[in-house]
């Protein structure tokens, strides 16, 4: 079988290179590297996408060895008929490796057909690290390398506000554009930069807030030999995700000028305010997945198809967005209970296998962002604790010891966070501490949630009391006895 290039696939087409993107990852690649080959093929935007590594630890030479060519499938029900097609994509030019080629990437900030700088790299990736220097090639952090690539596009065109960039971050933490852009000016002051670059980052770059939304689980492992047989080649990129898609940009009217949505059919929306379609979507969906994934994982399934079908499991889900996630949102009733079916059909899709084990990457940011304000909203509007997001809580703590059953679990998340967790639940286990106290220690450890989550009223009682009953009888069990019981009132 031959491997998928531009040597073996003659069909490719070239653009000029006017986007940066900062993530090589399976989303970036079945969400905006698919809408810019739409783009290019419906409208005259004509440009091409070279990606970069956001950390040090991301291969880019697997992209450069199919010429950035992929193989999307996109699996699910378009207006109700089921739909299961692929496409080659083209829009990816090359990838920088910034270990091995940092004056490449130098070279690009000069560029004059640059325009747009994406990103995607997960909750976590856009920080602040003191120890990153302008000389460092590269810099650690996401943020340190893009200020880095700012700096220098800044010189090179001796800071002529014609030359800035629009830059669109995709990571799912609120207002991203705005955080984004602090960090970035964070950096300038870090390193002493002149006062007319931090001028020309305010007046010559956009940076917009966006939002995005489409199931991508990836690499389709289970049935790469039918679909490499179908396409006629090795692809090591290939990626699975569904036809529903949406991505909301807040942008000025002018974005609408340089991204020619119209008559492409992208769902895409250049908005003044995307709060709405955030709040709802960070909570009832990434909510959903967040908080679902250590529960069904120690339940021993695998993929949220499965969750969502088991009678336990999918019960829990469906009465945690009722109950305790969709009282916290603001807005109609009927509305975004119809958003809550429409989100639990889209993880019922049948064509695709999202893993609980890709969601779980990262998964404490993830439940500081995508659960804990549920949480909290709940708490203040109830006065009392909602007790499957407690749950959901503890079977992460639980998660975090790293062993289903007999297997161990691959722990996907900072090593301090991972380092943590491992030595509570030793101390745990050598009997140096009890339940109580590994929940004080978690909760209490404000650099996992920012805030000291044994302040929360009955908190520490319901998980240990949890935890108990997950260690005796297991999570499936235990959300049985869930079902039967209520928080007490605090
Ligand atoms: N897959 C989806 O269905 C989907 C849909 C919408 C949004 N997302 C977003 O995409 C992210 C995961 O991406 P994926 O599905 O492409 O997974 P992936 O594993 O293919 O890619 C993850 C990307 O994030 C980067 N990353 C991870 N931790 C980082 C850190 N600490 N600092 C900098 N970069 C870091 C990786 O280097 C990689 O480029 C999620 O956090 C989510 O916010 C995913
Ligand atoms: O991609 P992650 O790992 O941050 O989160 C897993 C899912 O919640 C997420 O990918 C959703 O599928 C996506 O946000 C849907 O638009």
């Amino acid at each position: 079988m031959q491997k998928l290039n531009r040597t073996n696939y003659k069909e490719y087409n070239t653009y000029p290179e006017k986007i940066l993107q900062f993530g090589e990852g399976n989303f970036l690649r079945g969400f905006v590297d698919w809408q810019v080959q739409v783009l290019n093929e419906k409208t005259d935007f004509n440009g091409s996408v070279v990606v970069v590594q956001p950390r040090g630890s991301d291969k880019i030479e697997r992209l450069n060895r199919q010429d950035g060519l992929f193989t999307l499938y996109l699996q699910g029900l378009k207006g109700g008929i089921p739909v299961n097609e692929h496409r080659i994509i083209d829009s990816i030019s090359r990838g920088i490796d910034l270990f091995t080629n940092y004056q490449d990437y130098l070279k690009l900030a000069a560029s004059d057909e640059l325009r747009f700088i994406i990103s995607n790299t997960t909750e976590a990736g856009i920080v602040f690290d003191p120890f990153d220097r302008l000389e460092d090639r590269p810099q650690k952090s996401f943020p340190g390398k893009l200020t880095a690539f700012l700096y220098q596009r800044f010189l090179a065109f001796d800071g002529d506000i014609n030359h800035g960039c629009i830059i669109i971050p995709c990571e799912l933490i609120e207002n991203n554009g705005g955080v984004l852009k602090e960090v970035v000016l964070k950096y300038a002051e870090h390193w002493n930069l002149d006062s007319e670059f931090i001028h020309w980052i305010h007046q010559a770059n956009t940076f917009c807030s966006s939002l995005v939304d489409r199931i991508v689980p990836g690499y389709p492992t289970d049935s790469v030999k039918e679909k490499t047989a179908e396409i006629g080649f090795e692809d090591e990129l290939m990626v699975v995700g569904e036809q529903y898609h949406l991505w909301v940009i807040e942008g000025p009217e002018s974005l609408k000028q340089e991204l020619p949505l119209n008559g492409t059919g992208l769902n895409t929306l250049i908005v003044d305010d995307l709060t709405p379609f955030r709040t709802r979507k960070v909570k009832i969906l990434n909510g959903a997945h967040t908080a679902m994934t250590p529960v069904a994982y120690l339940s021993g399934l695998d993929t949220v198809e499965e969750a969502v079908n088991d009678f336990e499991v999918g019960s829990f889900i469906r009465e945690m967005i009722s109950e305790e996630i969709v009282p916290t949102l603001e807005g109609d009733l009927e509305e975004l209970t119809l958003y809550a079916e429409d989100v639990l059909n889209r993880f019922a899709n049948p064509f695709i296998k999202h893993y609980l084990m890709s969601i779980s990457l990262n998964s404490i940011s993830k439940f500081n962002t995508r659960n804990l304000p549920a949480l909290l909203d709940y708490v203040a509007k109830k006065d009392t604790l909602p007790k499957r997001m407690v749950f959901t809580l503890s079977s992460l703590i639980y998660f975090y010891r790293g062993k289903r059953g007999e297997e161990s679990i691959h722990l996907q998340d900072q090593p301090e966070t991972i380092q943590f967790f491992q030595t509570v639940w030793q101390q745990y286990e050598d009997h140096l501490i009890g339940a109580k106290d590994l929940i004080e220690k978690v909760l209490s450890e404000q650099k996992l949630w920012e805030m000291n989550l044994a302040s929360i009223p009955g908190l520490v009682d319901a998980l240990c009391t949890n935890l108990l009953q997950i260690e005796q009888m297991g999570v499936r069990n235990a959300l049985n006895e869930l079902s039967e019981t209520s928080i007490k009132k605090n």
